[in-house]
């Protein structure tokens, strides 16, 4: 059976539960402050923790692969079992796997995250766009048919990102803004919400000067840890507010391993959000 397209499925689920990504990041001092051990039998426990209190409750979940994979073929064990056991809860799961190849390798990059029947299976996946844009049709092509979307890396929260984002090509315009124009055409027509969406930092700023219609997705990570708050988003996104996902991951998972802490934890940056969409 295919999917609806991400965008739609999208769309809905942030209308109906908000906007909120929780990010599932099991870093190796949150293992430990939650009393975990540093090991497989942890992260499963941590990223297992994670799914309970929020997966029934928030859009969007986001595992980053990077602490995973740190544990070899049962770390992506845990990973495959996290991913599946979010979606089953009824949220949407984005790979934060920021994965980037030539075209040839991008399209196995792709089939291992979203061919409706590879295991690891998600709703969408991080791709990181600075080997051309174009390196990343296959995929592209691959989201399409399987009802799955991109986030595709255009002006990212760390403050290392602008020298590569922010340098200007030959006809005046950044790279950034690039990437945004090649989503823009991507998205083109689709209702209501195209499935090709950008990472824009929550932590840059006035981001008037670019345009960021690109009637698709903003995954905006940097709100908690990185200092970004939910009041700073109408600020950084002005007019496409409503298409902003806004990730927290250290900002929410420091509250566990208690369920209930971590739930409210989570529900006060939704309201925070909800109130920030309501007045603006
Ligand atoms: O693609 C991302 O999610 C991402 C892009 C970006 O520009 N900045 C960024 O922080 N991220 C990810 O978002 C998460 C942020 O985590 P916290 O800073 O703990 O909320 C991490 O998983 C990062 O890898």
């Amino acid at each position: 059976m295919t999917l609806e397209p991400f965008g739609a499925r999208l769309r809905r689920a942030m209308d109906e539960r908000g906007p909120l990504c929780v990010g599932i990041d099991p870093h190796r001092s949150l293992l430990v402050e939650w009393g975990l051990n540093d090991d497989v039998a942890g992260l499963e426990r941590f990223s297992r923790t994670v799914v309970e209190a929020v997966a029934g409750r928030v859009a969007v979940l986001k595992p980053q692969s990077a602490f995973f994979e740190r544990f070899g073929s049962r770390g992506v064990a845990a990973l495959e079992k996290s991913v599946q056991e979010a979606r089953a809860a009824g949220a949407l799961v984005v790979m934060d796997a920021k994965r980037g190849d030539i075209g040839s390798t991008m399209a196995a990059y792709a089939e291992s995250f979203l061919h409706k029947d590879a295991p690891l299976f998600s709703d969408a996946l991080t791709v990181s766009p600075y080997l051309g844009y174009g390196s990343l049709s296959p995929a592209v092509a691959l989201a399409r048919e399987n009802g799955a979307g991109l986030f595709v890396l255009a002006l990212t929260s760390n403050p290392e990102g602008g020298e590569v984002q922010h340098a200007v090509r030959a006809d005046g315009r950044d790279v950034g803004a690039t990437v945004l124009a090649h989503l823009t055409a991507e998205n083109a027509g689709e209702e209501p919400l195209g499935s090709f969406g950008a990472v824009v930092g929550a932590t840059l700023g006035d981001l008037s000067s670019y345009d960021l219609d690109i009637n698709g997705p903003l995954l905006a990570p940097g709100v908690g840890a990185q200092g970004a708050t939910p009041a700073d988003l109408p600020g950084v996104f002005g007019s496409v507010l409503r298409n902003v996902v806004p990730n927290v991951s250290r900002g929410v998972l420091r509250h566990g391993p208690d369920v209930t802490a971590l739930r409210d934890a989570a529900d006060r940056f939704a309201d925070e959000i909800r109130v920030t969409l309501e007045s603006s």
